[in-house]
């Protein structure tokens, strides 16, 4: 098992970020971690790396508790700028990393090239901006090759080269075997690197699967949609009437059946059926502004 959270709670005074949380991870891949500032991103990843403690709940890191020094020789955490220091340079960065985890300088420079921060590495980081700052960030995280790779917010202050660079490089190392856990409040570039999405929510991490409750939307062209809309009404069904002939519905694959024979009893010609897929930004909007409201 690369990761196992059970019933992980975090309580801040009197709010709870974290509520009784769970995620099971077997195999390597790209799992986005998804919520609107504030939510508990950052501490979530700061408890797996056992920079904060928590309340309940365990954790357990390829194998290991979370608090076992071995996890880091497999773990690199990617966090913001806030751990750099302004009066070294990245140089002198990579050098401390190169040294906990046995990388020789041929490493750094091939890092250094991979990510395009070769050319103001002998800089003092208090001279850098932003972007360039997440670069460094990045390769720092990248250079012991870790099995399991948590990154806050790495796409922060890049431009899109830069992005399209990061999302290679972290797309190449899930395909060499490495879990990679990201967060992000940005579904737009999310979904670019993963489909693979959890939505942090009151608490507790959601799939898509667990929003839709293997709801899908299906779009039918009917006879009528009248004498359809009081029945979808009886069954306290989801819809939008597009048209007189066309409506939405938010139903199972069952359930469905049970409309198409009900049309059938009725007499009423069902002209198509077509399965529409979810916006997830719209998914996004709704989940966390029903939240907020
Ligand atoms: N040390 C702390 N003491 C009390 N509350 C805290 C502490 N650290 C964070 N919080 C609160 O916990 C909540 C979650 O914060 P966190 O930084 O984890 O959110 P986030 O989702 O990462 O946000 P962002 O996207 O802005 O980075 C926030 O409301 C924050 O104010």
């Amino acid at each position: 098992m690369i990761l196992k959270i059970d019933n992980l709670t975090k309580i801040y005074g009197k709010r709870t970020i974290l509520d009784q949380l769970s995620l099971s991870v077997e195999e390597p891949q790209i799992i986005a971690l998804v919520a609107p500032n504030g939510t508990g991103k950052t501490t979530f990843l700061n408890i797996m790396c056992d920079l904060e403690g928590y309340q309940s709940g365990s954790i357990e890191i390829l194998g290991l508790p979370n608090t076992d020094r071995h996890v880091f020789s497999e773990m690199t955490f990617m966090q913001d700028n806030s751990i750099l220091y302004d009066e070294l340079t990245g140089m002198d960065h990579m050098k401390f990393i190169a040294s906990m985890y046995h990388k020789t300088q041929a490493d750094i420079a091939k890092v250094a090239q991979l990510v395009g921060v070769e050319d103001y590495l002998n800089k003092a980081v208090g001279k850098y901006s932003l972007g360039m700052k997440q670069h460094l960030l990045f390769a720092m995280g990248i250079l012991p090759e870790p099995k399991v790779f948590l990154l806050d917010e790495p796409l922060n202050g890049l431009d899109p080269d830069s992005v399209i660079n990061v999302r290679n490089i972290l797309k190449e190392m899930a395909d060499s075997g490495t879990t990679i856990l990201f967060s992000s409040h940005n579904l737009g570039e999310v979904v670019k690197l993963t489909d693979n999405i959890l939505f942090l929510h009151e608490g507790k991490l959601k799939s898509e699967k667990d929003i839709f409750e293997n709801e899908e939307r299906w779009t039918l062209v009917v006879e009528s949609v009248d004498e359809l809309e009081q029945h979808l009404l009886e069954l306290s069904l989801e819809y939008q009437i597009l048209n007189s002939h066309k409506i939405e519905i938010t139903t199972t694959e069952d359930r469905l059946a049970h409309i198409r024979d009900f049309l059938q009893e009725q007499n009423l010609d069902l002209w198509d059926v077509t399965k529409t897929e979810w916006d997830l930004e719209q998914v996004y909007l709704d989940l966390f502004e029903r939240t907020s409201s």
